[in-house]
């Protein structure tokens, strides 16, 4: 486990995830922590490798066995899969082709590290309208992981620095998302929230529990899900002996842990969770006319395997441009060594 083996997706093909691969591994130093290689197309990564210029110093080394892998600088090693007819792809177009190549990279990789022939997975974005467009009716990788490993209890949490956010619920309307606090399941998210922190080397781990409605819903005045829903779960938790504390008023808590009080926030819903993370880890620079940086990981947790992620999308705007930013997947690769060695 010294350098684990990382099953890396392409992501969309008509977006950045080949060419911020290719970016990543051609950071020779990424050899000396991990052994990577990427899931997808061959003929895509090559085109990725011309578009970033790179041609004369890296080539693509086509697998269909990890045996076969050689995980050195000057390499990158490709588990090929025939998913792409070259002539029809084009950059920035949702595509079913393109759909339907992402979700069978994600499928392959989930299947390696099932089998233990890797010892984490990290993705790319996928587009959630080119893989639904492609007949597969997932809301995103974390549903697709919980289907082929069979996980039943699982979250999504994002990490950026020393915030940490876990979700009651991701992809549902704002409507249901509300039908979704439920004592069970804030408790069950707590629990994988305060296992989380410690997989990730913090001890006694101190998990800030947000509320729903504004002001905590004020005593019930403008809603009762904090009384009837959130206290008595976070009571379960302090009973288990987990440091969970709150509900604390939604609009101050991210504050809160990022200023220490907190290692990991329970949020309610998507985007309670999702801004703050991006506030602070996406920077527009508005004279450059472009991001400064785009970083933050995503990691479904909860499931047999190690999944960790880029927590941008699949940034169509700057596909086949040559100019994205290769942070995030960074981040993720270096999450996933991380939990791989601490497994
Ligand atoms: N992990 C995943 O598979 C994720 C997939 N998505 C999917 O991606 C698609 C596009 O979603 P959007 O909401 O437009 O989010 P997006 O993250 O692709 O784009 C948001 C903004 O960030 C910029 N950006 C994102 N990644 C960048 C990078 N690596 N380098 C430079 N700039 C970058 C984009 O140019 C855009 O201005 C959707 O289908 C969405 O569902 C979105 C988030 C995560
Ligand atoms: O869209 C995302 C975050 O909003 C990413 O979701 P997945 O990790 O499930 O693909």
């Amino acid at each position: 486990m010294d350098r684990p083996i990382l099953a890396i997706t392409m992501g969309d093909p008509a977006g950045s995830g080949p060419e911020i691969s290719v970016k990543a591994l051609s950071n020779d130093k990424i050899y000396q922590k991990a052994r990577p290689l990427i899931i997808g197309d061959a003929r895509v990564m090559e085109k990725a490798v011309r578009l970033v210029g790179l041609e004369r110093k890296l080539t693509i080394h086509e697998i269909t066995d990890i045996k076969d892998a050689r995980f050195t600088p000057g390499y990158i090693d490709v588990y090929h899969l025939e998913l792409v007819d070259m002539e029809k792809l084009e950059y920035g177009k949702v595509s079913a082709m393109c759909g339907n190549a992402a979700f069978h990279s994600v499928k392959k990789a989930i299947r390696l590290a099932m089998d233990g022939e890797v010892d984490a997975t990290v993705t790319n974005a996928l587009n959630k309208e080119a893989l639904n467009l492609a007949g597969h009716h997932y809301s995103g990788h974390t549903e697709i992981y919980a289907r082929f490993t069979g996980a039943e209890k699982y979250t999504m949490l994002l990490a950026h620095e020393n915030l940490r956010v876990v979700h009651v619920s991701t992809h549902v309307s704002l409507r249901d998302a509300c039908d979704k606090v439920k004592k069970e399941r804030v408790l069950d998210v707590i629990r994988i929230a305060e296992k989380a922190c410690r997989a990730l080397g913090i001890e006694n781990p101190k998990v800030g529990v947000a509320g729903l409605n504004p002001h905590c819903g004020e005593n019930g005045l403008f809603g009762t899900e904090e009384i009837t829903e959130i206290q008595p779960a976070i009571k379960a938790a302090q009973d288990e002996g987990i440091l969970a504390e709150g509900p604390i008023p939604p609009d101050t808590v991210f504050s809160k842990a990022r200023g220490g009080m907190y290692d990991i926030v329970v949020a309610m819903y998507h985007d309670q969770g999702h801004i703050p993370l991006k506030v602070v880890g996406f920077v527009y620079d508005r004279d450059k006319r472009e991001w400064n940086a785009v970083k933050g990981v995503n990691i479904t947790l909860g499931l047999p395997i190690i999944r960790t992620s880029v927590d941008h999308g699949t940034a169509f705007g700057h596909a086949g441009k040559g100019n994205a930013n290769a942070a995030s997947l960074e981040n993720a690769i270096d999450y996933a060594v991380t939990l791989a060695k601490n497994r």
